[in-house]
């Protein structure tokens, strides 16, 4: 089993005047998380797009879990589970069947419905239709649906889209025991800093669609902890901490299940 679960090779795709991805070579090995981050407008979601065969490359090569990714290459999608922007669940059909449809497109036991349901919490909106949910719960949908068929790979195109701060950390956790109890290898994209410091184990910058840096974690870590040395002033400082205490503070005041002690 190779130990690369994603690469590209020279990966360009070119609209008319616009150069959305270019050059790109990555890696992405079997069972980390691989956090892809980049401004508005860098190139992520078109990369995903070529990964998931959704669009085709000007040129270069694309590799997921071992298949080059040729036009009417679906095969391998079947291993694979993904969340894009366009991902929409039918909204007049509830939660339950929309997952249900999904099992049936994937072949998954009748029992995935109720386990994926349990995983991502949303036993008490199984009932409700999916055009009504909240923007946070439509996410948690969208990720159900990716993960009803246990997929090798997650390909998630800004996964903490529309959540609170205690659903990201939701999401967050539930990806980190995918990877590290189950294997699963996750590609995730996303512009918000603090999503990918947090959970990714790597974590490649994208800009004007080229890849300008690729570090792991601590790496990263490292290189930004001597850089902030250099640039902030102690009152940055101090504000990206408050940031940091409103979250916990936040997460703790609308807690359901309060730890004793807590606020
Ligand atoms: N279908 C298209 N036609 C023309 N230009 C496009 C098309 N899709 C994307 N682009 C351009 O390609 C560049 C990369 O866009 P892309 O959506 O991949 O960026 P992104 O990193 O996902 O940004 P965001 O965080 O805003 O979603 C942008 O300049 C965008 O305007």
């Amino acid at each position: 089993m190779p130990d690369t679960a994603v690469s590209t090779r020279a990966l360009v795709k070119r609209y008319r005047g616009v150069t959305a991805v270019d050059s790109l070579d990555l890696d992405v090995r079997r069972g980390e998380i691989y956090g892809f981050l980049g401004r508005n407008g860098a190139g992520k979601t078109t990369t995903i797009r070529m990964l998931l065969g959704l669009i085709r490359p000007s040129s270069g090569e694309v590799t997921v879990l071992g298949r080059r990714i040729l036009p009417g290459e679906t095969n391998v999608f079947s291993r694979v589970g993904f969340l894009v922007e366009t991902a929409t669940a039918y909204p007049n059909l509830t939660v339950r069947e929309n997952l249900d449809i999904q099992r049936r497109l994937t072949g998954s036991p009748t029992r995935t419905v109720a386990d994926s349901i349990a995983l991502l919490r949303l036993g008490p909106y199984a009932d409700r239709r999916a055009g009504q949910l909240s923007l946070g719960n439509k996410q948690r949908l969208a990720l159900a649906r990716a993960l009803l068929h246990a997929p090798e790979l997650l390909v998630l195109d800004e996964p903490a889209n529309g959540l609170d701060p205690a659903g990201i950390v939701e999401i967050r956790e539930l990806l980190r025991s995918l990877a590290d109890e189950r294997g699963v290898t996750v590609f995730m994209s996303s512009h918000i800093l603090a999503e990918v410091a947090h959970l990714a184990d790597r974590i490649g910058i994208v800009h004007e669609g080229r890849l300008i840096e690729e570090s792991s974690r601590d790496e990263f870590a490292a290189k930004a902890r001597a850089f902030a040395t250099d640039a902030y002033t102690s009152e940055e400082r101090e504000q990206a901490l408050l940031t940091l205490d409103l979250e916990r503070y936040f997460l703790a005041r609308t807690d359901e299940n309060p730890k004793s002690g807590d606020a």
